[in-house]
């Protein structure tokens, strides 16, 4: 099943589940995973400059045979060399890739630019990527409520997304940041949302996982998957195996009730835990 496409606050679509290459498994050639995502009906691929794996990417998709216009490619800017501009650097990026825009464009962390005192001059420069054609659509990552508000008080284009640590171990923690960006449009598109089943194994919420696995016929990834979804964001996955890029794409018929949800929500709220970007704690 195809993943279901959302619509972005600049009226551009996203598909809803992401195929993610930024883990130490793939190295710098994440080629054979990507093909193999596309393979099972991946579509949305996301990828960063500091995955260093940009040009193995470009490759599995110049051999796809997906046309352009279905396919949906991230990357993220990480850095800017001394007097490289924003749009410079995704040319970089577009060069590797093997295309001639990418459809997001984000900002990986807002740390080294807020250091330098220049995150409003880069949310600048990330709108003239916008306005070149480069990027289809751009937004933000591990942004803070502090950090969203600097940009959108100069923003002539609001982040579509905030990608973000998001699971039920957080989302408490999170509920000042996902209040500005629910108020502005922001979508959350979340990495770590399997952390539960991953990381923080045997929490409060594996029990409920596991009911309603059973109830639903369908495995406790498929549906966190499905609390993730109901949360109406995009989530970015990852996996090498075959069977498991099928089971992610098994998650879309699972549809919690909202009292499903809710249930989630509150048995994460028993515990916090977060594994990534530790600047994202205590705002
Ligand atoms: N923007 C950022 O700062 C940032 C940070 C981290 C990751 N990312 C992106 O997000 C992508 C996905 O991140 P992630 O790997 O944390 O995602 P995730 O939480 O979805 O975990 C995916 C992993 O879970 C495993 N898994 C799935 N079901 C399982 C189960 N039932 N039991 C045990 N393991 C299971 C898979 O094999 C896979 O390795 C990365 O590849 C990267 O592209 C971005
Ligand atoms: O996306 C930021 C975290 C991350 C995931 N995979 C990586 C590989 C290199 C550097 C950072 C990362």
């Amino acid at each position: 099943m195809a993943p279901p496409v959302l619509k972005l606050l600049d009226g551009q679509p996203i598909p809803q589940l992401a195929f993610g290459t930024g883990t130490a498994l793939y190295g710098s050639d994440a080629s054979l995973p990507v093909r193999r995502a596309l393979a099972e009906g991946f579509v949305h691929i996301d990828t960063a400059q500091m995955y260093k794996n940009e040009s193995s990417v470009g490759d599995a998709l110049a051999a796809c045979g997906i046309p352009r216009a279905q396919l949906f490619v991230t990357t993220k800017l990480d850095k800017l060399a001394p007097g490289e501009s924003v749009a410079d650097s995704l040319k970089g990026s577009l060069k590797k890739l093997q295309l001639q825009y990418v459809d997001l464009w984000l900002v990986h962390s807002p740390i080294p630019f807020e250091a330098a005192g220049v995150l409003e001059e880069v949310w600048r420069g990330m709108e003239a990527c916008k306005e070149l054609g480069l990027a289809k659509s751009i937004g933000v990552s591990n942004f803070r409520p502090k950090d969203l508000e600097r940009v959108l008080a100069v923003a002539k284009e609001k982040p579509v997304v905030n990608q973000i640590e998001f699971h039920p171990y957080v989302q408490k923690q999170l509920t000042p940041l996902l209040a500005l960006m629910k108020q502005h449009g922001i979508l959350v598109e979340s990495f770590g949302g399997l952390i539960p089943l991953t990381r923080a194994t045997s929490g409060p919420v594996t029990p409920l996982l596991q009911s309603l696995a059973k109830k639903y016929g369908k495995t406790e990834t498929q549906v966190l998957m499905g609390w993730l979804r109901a949360k109406g964001g995009v989530a970015v996955t990852t996996t090498s195996k075959e069977e498991r890029l099928r089971e992610y794409l098994g998650a879309f018929d699972v549809a919690l009730t909202p009292e499903e949800v809710a249930e989630i929500d509150q048995a994460g709220a028993g515990l916090h835990f977060r594994h990534f970007q530790k600047h994202m704690e205590g705002f």
